[in-house]
């Protein structure tokens, strides 16, 4: 398992920027815009970049955890919403249809079976994780199997053509999973990590904590990043580490979603940082943990829409911002093109007939 993440090229970085800044607007005004359009070029090592077929993978599992009342919803609207994505009534399938964005949906681990179906890619590890109070969610085994699957899974719309991808997820008790695995990789409290989730009340999230806080106990001294995943991830989570990790390798554009997508990458970062370089952030989830864990990964988020639903749509919801980004790169006109002064006062040759 090894993936060869190259760094950035930062001289194109520069040229990137350079061009941006020759373009008939005032310096830096297209903020984090000009951000993405540079960070899209220098991963695909172009001055004029582009979006091709953009592709939304959603990864899906249960978690043993959940059995401890840690979430407002039963683990069974797992495998139902998983049914509503293939039936195209989730908000994500509107999302992906209204930004042109191909869907599949991962069977990571759901406690389920499903029909065959055309958005289906069905490759579980098992019914759902144990209960990580009780033992390891998973084992080191799985762990493996479930990143080389999720880096299978990437490399397959890459070659089909995809050049950029959102990576989403559906797992009742995932916001907990994903909070340990904050909680233990960062050092920071559980306290600031956890949140409502799908919409805990006060005393439902004092109650997730106190377990939560019982979790770590159980699994203290584990702190490889390998090892936390096992202990106290999720089989979705497990498969996105994978799938974040080959996108880099394979310089493909990566929209980061909300707290859960964003705690998989955190163990990504963790086996290799240069993913990093790879990742647009789409937003800033209203999970309690989100904004710290984005100051953890060193993120600036393009949107803060107090979305808190997961399934890759804040993600989708950010594609057209980057599509615009790049379409600003190519097509607006140069201060030398448009024969507008810069602010230096060069007039560019007249070619606006200014006198
Ligand atoms: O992406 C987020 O920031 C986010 C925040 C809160 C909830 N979710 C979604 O809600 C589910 C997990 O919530 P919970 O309360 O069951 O842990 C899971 O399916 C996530 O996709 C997602
Ligand atoms: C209905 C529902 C839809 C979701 N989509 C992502 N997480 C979800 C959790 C619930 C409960």
């Amino acid at each position: 398992m090894h993936f060869d993440i190259a760094p950035l090229d930062a001289e194109l970085g520069r040229a990137l920027q350079h061009k941006l800044d020759r373009k008939t607007k005032p310096l830096g005004s297209l903020g984090m815009l000009e951000t993405v359009a540079q960070k899209v070029g220098q991963i695909q090592q172009r001055m004029d970049p582009a979006i091709a077929f953009p592709a939304m993978l959603i990864f899906a599992a249960d978690h043993g955890l959940a059995r401890a009342g840690v979430s407002p919803y039963p683990s069974e609207v797992t495998a139902q919403m998983v049914q509503n994505f293939l039936a195209g009534g989730a908000a994500i399938s509107v999302l992906c249809r209204a930004h042109g964005m191909s869907l599949r949906i991962i069977n990571a681990g759901v406690n389920a079976s499903f029909a065959p179906h055309a958005l289906l890619i069905d490759c579980p590890l098992a019914r759902g994780t144990a209960n990580s109070l009780e033992g390891p969610a998973m084992s080191l085994g799985q762990v493996y199997i479930a990143i080389e699957t999720g880096a299978a899974v990437l490399g397959e719309r890459a070659q089909l053509g995809a050049t950029l991808v959102g990576l989403g997820e559906m797992g009742i008790g995932n916001t907990s999973a994903a909070a340990l695995l904050m909680a233990r990789l960062t050092g920071e409290p559980i306290e600031r990590c956890a949140g409502r989730g799908t919409g805990l009340d006060d005393a439902g999230l004092a109650r997730k904590v106190t377990i939560l806080q019982q979790v770590l106990d159980k699994h203290a001294g584990v702190t490889e990043p390998l090892d936390v995943l096992a202990a106290m991830g999720g089989f979705e989570i497990a498969m996105m580490v994978g799938a974040y990790l080959a996108a880099a390798a394979r310089r493909v554009v990566i929209l980061v979603d909300g707290f859960i997508a964003s705690a998989a990458l955190l163990v990504a970062s963790r086996i290799n940082p240069a993913v990093l370089d790879y990742c647009v952030f789409s937003h800033c989830s209203d999970e309690a943990g989100h904004a710290l864990l984005l100051q953890h990964l060193g993120a600036q988020p393009l949107l803060r829409l107090d979305l808190r639903l997961g399934e890759g749509s804040g993600a989708a919801l950010a594609l057209p911002l980057v599509q615009a980004a790049c379409k600003l790169l190519n097509e607006m006109a140069s201060f030398d093109e448009a024969g507008v002064s810069d602010s230096d006062g060069n007039d560019a040759g007249g070619k606006a007939g200014g006198a």
